[in-house]
């Protein structure tokens, strides 16, 4: 028998929920009105002004909660591409995710969004923006971060540094620390991308475990971004950064494979430069990430009209 849907008002939102290393992706494939916009990065100031309220209603309580990820379907502006998507989580709208790009490979081959699945191509140039930047972080002084783009700009820092561990830590130690890193960074640092202002913005601050001279030891990292959200996996888009930035810095060759792990789950991505290329000005990097996803299941949202809570809130 098909599940009848609820009572409810308006559209319900169909989505296909997947995890890439423990961090959660849900991708809404109908339901949304369209999105306005003759390329991706306008489209994403479209949502964010027009339809912000149904991020809302995906991404918080009672349908989702304070860390999840989101990805919207649309269309792409590029003529050989399949689709294009929209990045979301608790605080708006991310311009590239490593995670969600992994599922999202794995559910547009088997939804059929693809005419003829093909090899990657090379993926957005990544590099590093500042190595050795001190900035004045409230509860800790001093403390020095390097800076790297990897598709969203990230500070790199030991979680040494705070006298905590990536691994073993507790999360919320972590996240405060972060977090704090992030503010200090955002007020004192001025960030640029070559291509869009839409770009230059610090995404979060990523805590690692310092072991970025080459090892086929794995090395951990944890990635705190948006409005202090905690990312499960390796970050694709960090491990992006963080290649670029172990490039630059001579501690990593071209086609060497270093193996990622997450802080919070354990779960690996593996990355490696491929190639040389420029960004700008800035020397750049081609990183290829793997990893794996998985389907969780398939949901349809409906929204109530006297539900006084079915616009979504958080508990921070
Ligand atoms: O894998 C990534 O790149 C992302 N995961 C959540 C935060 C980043 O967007």
């Amino acid at each position: 028998m098909e599940m009848q849907l609820p009572p409810h008002e308006g559209d319900e939102l169909s989505v296909v929920d997947m995890h890439t290393g423990g961090e959660p992706l849900r991708i809404i494939h109908s339901g949304y009105p369209e999105v306005k916009g003759d390329s991706v990065l306008s489209k994403r100031r479209y949502v964010r002004e027009h339809l912000d309220h149904l991020r809302r209603v995906l991404m918080f309580e009672p349908r989702g909660h304070y860390d999840m990820y989101g990805a919207l379907v649309v269309d792409s502006e590029l003529p050989e591409a399949d689709l294009g998507v929209l990045f979301m989580h608790n605080e708006g709208y991310s311009t590239m995710c490593g995670h969600a790009v992994i599922a999202l490979g794995r559910f547009a081959v088997d939804y059929k969004l693809v005419k003829e699945p093909q090899s990657p191509e090379p993926s957005v140039p990544a590099f590093t923006f500042a190595t050795d930047v001190t900035v004045s972080v409230e509860k800790f002084g001093d403390v020095t971060v390097d800076i790297s783009y990897g598709g969203a700009f990230y500070a790199f820092v030991d979680a040494k540094r705070f006298g905590l561990d990536v691994t073993t830590s507790r999360t919320r130690d972590l996240v405060d620390a972060a977090t704090a890193v992030t503010n200090a960074v955002k007020s004192q640092v001025k960030l640029h991308h070559p291509s869009s202002d839409d770009l230059a913005f610090l995404y979060g601050t990523i805590l690692t475990d310092g072991k970025d001279d080459y090892s086929s030891d794995p090395t951990a990292n944890m990635c705190v971004f948006a409005e202090a959200q905690v990312d499960r996996s390796p970050t694709g888009s960090g491990v992006t950064a963080r290649v670029a930035l172990q490039y630059h810095r001579g501690l990593i060759q071209l086609n060497q494979t270093r193996t990622f792990q997450s802080g919070a789950t354990g779960s690996q991505f593996t990355g490696r430069a491929v190639e040389e290329t420029k960004c700008g000005d800035f020397k750049a990097v081609v990183v290829e990430v793997s990893g794996r996803a998985f389907y969780t299941g398939v949901s349809r949202y409906v929204q109530e009209p006297e539900d006084k809570l079915t616009h979504g809130f958080l508990l921070k």
